[in-house]
């Protein structure tokens, strides 16, 4: 009986991580070891004239932008401008009608979100998608132990490389942890963790991967002012600490100011702006679009 829960709690985490676009990190070293990258300008992502239409309603109309390698780009505009719809572009879940997305030279469009993260993109989401009955740190070890090298049935029977494999994967999560300033919740339930709490584990769970692009979904939702501050200073450490280049929709324009270095507007699915914090927020495009949205 013990044997089957584990089985399904197991498929149900290779669901979630497949959405969540998680990938555990030695997969994706083999990735990169059979395929290296192709690009060699300072560009990590470029969208070119994408289009996104859901029957008759225009998601996204002709846009394009590029996101340079160890940058901070922010997605921002009014309600229904098209922030989430190109999130999911960006990460292969939505395909568009027409224009093409380029990760480090690759072509992704359309691809999924398994390849985007076979290719370096994670992601979270606007609603927490953790496995709120098991342990802090069971969320973020189950799904890497899943693509380790020992089977299934290794894991499940405990013979001794998947002992270590699992053993080194629990280390390497401790440390992320630590890291993240969460290594006292460690064996907690994530579901028994306040709201704030819980959005820094998935952020944890999303760094597991080792990402060389992190796509964050509102990561401040909800929060309180100190629980911003606190998920602000931990997105900037860990770019600190991995280098990677981070692609966030956030509607707070405060974190968007304290943590981008490149600022992209939409507005009824089209480009309004495109440029530095500065000079975003003086556009008066940008600012007819947030005065007339009511904000
Ligand atoms: N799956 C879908 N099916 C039909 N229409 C959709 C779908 N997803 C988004 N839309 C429509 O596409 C447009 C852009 O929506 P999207 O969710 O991308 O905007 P958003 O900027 O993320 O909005 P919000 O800030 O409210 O989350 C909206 O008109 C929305 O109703």
């Amino acid at each position: 009986m013990k044997m089957m829960m584990v089985m399904s709690e197991q498929i149900a985490t290779a669901w979630a991580l497949e959405q969540a676009g998680v990938t555990p990190a030695f997969l994706r070293r083999e990735e990169e070891e059979a395929a290296p990258p192709v690009y060699r300008g300072d560009a990590l992502l470029v969208l070119q004239g994408v289009s996104l239409a859901f029957g008759g309603v225009r998601a996204l109309s002709d846009i394009g932008f590029a996101a340079r390698e160890g940058e901070t780009l922010a997605i921002i505009g009014p309600n229904g401008a098209g922030k989430s719809s190109l999130l999911n572009v960006i990460n292969g879940i939505y395909r568009p009608q027409s224009g093409r997305v380029l990760f480090r030279g690759l072509d992704l469009t359309g691809r999924g979100a398994r390849n985007a993260a076979r290719a370096g993109i994670a992601r979270t989401f606007q609603n927490i998608a953790l496995f709120k009955g098991l342990s802090v740190i069971d969320n973020i070890v189950t799904g890497r132990s899943l693509a380790h090298r020992a089977g299934l049935f290794e894991q499940i029977l405990g013979l001794p490389r998947a002992r270590r494999e699992e053993a080194e994967a629990r280390e390497e999560a401790l440390r992320l942890l630590d890291f993240l300033q969460l290594g006292a919740f460690a064996e907690r339930q994530v579901g028994a963790l306040p709201y704030g709490l819980q959005k820094r584990v998935e952020l944890a769970r999303a760094l597991a991967a080792r990402p060389r692009l992190l796509l964050l979904d509102e990561p401040m939702a909800g929060m309180s002012a100190g629980e911003k501050q606190d998920l602000s200073d931990a997105i900037l450490a860990a770019k600190a600490r991995f280098g990677m280049t981070v692609v966030l929709i956030e509607h707070d324009i405060g974190v968007v100011m304290n943590l981008s270095d490149h600022i992209l507007v939409l507005d009824y699915g089209q480009k309004i702006a495109d440029g530095t914090p500065d000079a975003v927020r003086d556009d008066p495009r940008v600012i007819e679009a947030y005065l007339g949205a009511g904000h």
